[in-house]
C-alpha cells in the first residue's frame, strides 16, 4: 500500500486512464482533467486519427458478450497534439502519448521495426526518452503469416531488432501487452516519458520474457513485467503492469482450466507489485492486487468470459474500472490474461 499525501496537487501525476462505457459520460468520469488520447476497445481496426487535437485509436476489440470501452488517458498538464507521417501523438511536457497502425502484408518483421523505430526517433526528438508503457493489438496474434510463421513470433522479431538498433539510447524495455484483437493488422499505442522516474521490474516467479529460450520463437518478447514511474508532488509511484498470464518461470501451466489459470495469473500480478518485489528492485513502497485499477481482461473462449468475470469479481472485488474482452492471447496454451495500473 503506498502513502498518499491527500491535498497536494499532482501536477507532474503520471497519466492514468479511465474507462468511459457507452452513455457514460466522459467529463464526469475524467473529472474534467486534460485528455491526453483515446483508445477505442470497439469494432474499429482503423488508423488512429487526431479527435479533438489528441490521438483517437481505433481497435477492433469488442466481440459478441465482450466490453466496449472508451480507455480515455488523463493529465493534469496542457496538452498538445500532433503528427508525424503516420503516427499521431500528444505530449504534455512531462508525457508522450504516441499511437499508429500496421496493415497487414505478408509478414510483419520489417514493418514492425520500421515503425517501432520511426517513433522511438519521434519521441526522442520531442525530448521523451523513457518508454513506459506499450500496446500491441495483433489480429490473428496465433495464425501464420505468409510464409507460414505464427504472427506473434514475426511480430517479436521486427520488435526485437527496433530495441536492438536503439539500445545505445532507449535504456529499458518497458511493460507492454501483446494480445489478440478481432481484425488483421496490429493497433499500437504507447506512454513515454521525460528520463529519470522510471524503473522497469521483472518477476521473480516469471523468466524475463526477453530471456524466453528459442523454442517460442527466434526472438524473445521484447517487455518488461512493469514499469514504475515516480511522481512528484508527494504522492506515491504509480505501477503500469504488463499483460500477464499463466506462465511460471517461462511455461504456460494448466493448460485446458481456466480458473487455475484465473488464479495464476492473480498470484504472478500480486508477487510483481508487492512490496518485496519493489525492495528487490530498490524501490520503496508496493501495492496489493485490491490497488489494481484500470484492469483489462482478455478471455481466448467466449464460453470461460462468465467464470473469469465471476474469478476477478471474487478477488478483484471493487475495481471501479476493468473490463472484459473475447481475444487470442499470444500462446494458443493460455485461455486468460490480465493486466492494470497499480496506485
Ligand atoms: C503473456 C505474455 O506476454 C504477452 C505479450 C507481450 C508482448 O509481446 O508485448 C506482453 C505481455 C503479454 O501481453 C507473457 O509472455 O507472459
Amino acid at each position: 500500500m503506498t502513502i498518499t499525501h491527500p491535498g497536494v496537487p499532482t501536477r507532474t501525476g503520471a497519466p492514468t486512464c479511465r474507462f468511459v462505457r457507452p452513455g457514460e459520460n466522459e467529463e464526469e468520469r475524467t473529472e474534467g482533467r486534460n485528455v491526453l488520447g483515446r483508445v477505442i476497445y470497439g469494432h474499429g481496426g482503423r488508423a488512429p486519427v487526431l479527435h479533438g487535437g489528441v490521438p483517437l485509436v481505433r481497435a477492433a476489440m469488442a466481440g459478441e458478450g465482450a466490453d466496449r470501452i472508451n480507455e480515455v488517458w488523463v493529465t493534469d498538464r496542457p496538452v498538445r497534439g500532433g503528427r508525424d507521417g503516420g503516427l499521431v501523438y500528444a505530449e504534455d511536457g512531462e508525457h508522450f502519448l504516441c499511437a499508429t497502425r500496421i496493415e497487414p502484408d505478408g509478414t510483419y518483421r520489417d514493418t514492425v521495426r520500421g515503425v517501432y523505430e520511426a517513433a522511438f526517433a519521434l519521441m526522442w526528438r520531442l525530448g521523451y526518452t523513457e518508454l513506459l508503457r506499450m500496446w500491441n493489438l495483433v489480429g490473428a496474434i496465433t495464425g501464420p503469416n505468409s510464409e507460414g510463421v505464427e504472427n506473434y513470433r514475426d511480430f517479436c522479431v521486427g520488435r526485437a531488432q527496433a530495441f536492438e538498433s536503439w539500445s545505445g539510447r532507449i535504456a529499458g524495455m518497458p511493460a507492454a501487452t501483446g494480445i489478440g484483437s478481432l481484425r488483421p493488422g496490429i493497433d499500437l499505442y504507447f506512454l513515454a516519458c521525460r528520463s529519470g522516474r522510471v524503473r522497469h521490474l521483472e518477476n521473480p516467479l516469471q523468466t524475463p520474457a526477453h530471456r524466453y529460450p528459442a523454442r517460442y520463437g527466434p526472438k524473445a518478447p521484447s517487455f518488461a513485467r512493469a514499469t514504475l514511474l515516480e511522481q512528484d508532488g508527494g504522492t506515491g509511484p504509480v505501477l503500469y503492469v504488463s499483460g500477464t498470464a499463466s506462465i511460471l518461470g517461462d511455461d504456460t501451466v494448466h493448460p485446458g482450466d481456466v480458473e487455475r489459470q484465473c488464479a495464476v495469473t492473480l498470484a504472478n500480478i500480486e508477487a510483481l507489485v508487492s512490496p518485496e518485489n519493489l525492495r528487490r528492485h530498490g524501490a520503496a513502497g508496493g501495492f496489493a492486487l485490491t490497488d489494481l485499477d484500470c484492469v483489462k481482461v482478455y478471455v481466448r473462449d467466449a464460453e470461460h468470459l462468465d467464470a473469469v468475470r465471476a474469478h476477478c469479481a471474487r478477488v478483484l472485488g471493487g475495481v471501479r474500472d476493468i473490463a472484459f474482452f473475447n481475444v487470442d492471447v499470444c500462446r494458443p496454451d493460455l485461455l486468460v490474461e490480465m493486466e492494470g495500473i497499480c496506485r
